[in-house]
């Protein structure tokens, strides 16, 4: 195989197996070629992928080393992806009763998932994470897109227990938006002790069910990771939580003007 044809499958195989270490040895062996050129390969790859803000190709010497290909984008990137973003999210009929705007379609677009996943995961390139903790049901893609792009799996909470997830833990929790007491369960299956969990949600209002996700991830004696939402709308009353990462901020809902004023989130106002 050509270097020019080896590179084209090097870059496809690191792109498809996010944050997996491989071995010198197996592209050795996939590409019949001496390690030394796939060590020159590499530095071709990463070159480019820095350049062009794709990603970080790392190498690690030794038995166990390899080569380790982590989805990125650039602080720039994400920002410009936000606003694009919030363009579209100040859009009048998408106000809903309730302090709610309708996201349906901004969440349902792979595209924007793709982009929201990579914006969440680049918040947390070099932290320890083992699973993403999202609750049904609008949270759900955003979980998938972060778990897909830092190659780990995601947990769904659920506010009903169902049959099929058998044991699960529950716990009440303080809903702000209603102020009254709420539970959620998720499956005893879905996390072990000393696992360290990213929660994600699509929207924040009172914070109350980011809150309880929190105390879930602590009932299941694991490590909190962070929290991130896609959006955090106006909340009047006291927030019930106030380490979290906001792409964007619904900062007021002008239902008589139809109007919604968005902003970006902390992830780009607060000092990093
Ligand atoms: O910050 P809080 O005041 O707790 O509210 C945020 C909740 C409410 C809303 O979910 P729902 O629309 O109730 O449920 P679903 O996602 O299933 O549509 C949103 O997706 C968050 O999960």
């Amino acid at each position: 195989m050509k270097r020019s044809e080896r590179l084209v499958d090097f870059t496809n195989y690191l792109l498809n197996h996010p944050r997996k270490l491989t071995t010198l040895s197996f592209f050795s062996e996939r590409y019949k070629a001496a390690k030394s050129s796939i060590s020159e390969d590499l530095v071709i790859i990463k070159r480019i992928f820095d350049e062009t803000e794709v990603g970080t190709v790392e190498t690690f010497a030794g038995v166990s080393g390899g080569v380790v290909f982590t989805p990125a984008i650039s602080d720039k990137n994400s920002q410009e992806i936000a606003s694009e973003i919030a363009a579209l999210m100040g859009e009048s009929n998408r106000i809903l009763p309730g302090g709610y705007i309708y996201l349906s379609d901004i969440l349902g677009s792979p595209k924007n998932l793709d982009k929201i996943g990579k914006i969440i995961a680049h918040e947390y390139v070099g932290k320890q994470i083992d699973a993403i903790m999202t609750i049904a049901t609008k949270g759900i893609p955003i979980a998938q897109a972060v778990s897909s792009i830092l190659d780990v799996p995601f947990v769904i909470v659920r506010r009903d227990p169902k049959v099929t997830e058998g044991a699960t833990l529950n716990v009440n929790y303080m809903s702000g938006s209603s102020s009254k007491v709420e539970n959620m369960t998720l499956s005893k299956r879905s996390l072990a002790p000393g696992q360290r969990v990213l929660i994600v949600d699509d929207f924040m209002k009172g914070g109350g069910t980011l809150n309880g996700m929190k105390s879930l991830v602590h009932e299941f004696d694991c490590l909190l990771a962070g929290v991130a939402v896609f959006a955090e709308g106006p909340f009047k009353g006291e927030r019930l939580i106030s380490d979290y990462k906001s792409i964007l901020k619904i900062d007021s809902i002008d239902v008589e003007k139809r109007s919604i004023d968005v902003t970006l989130g902390n992830i780009y106002t607060e000092e990093k």
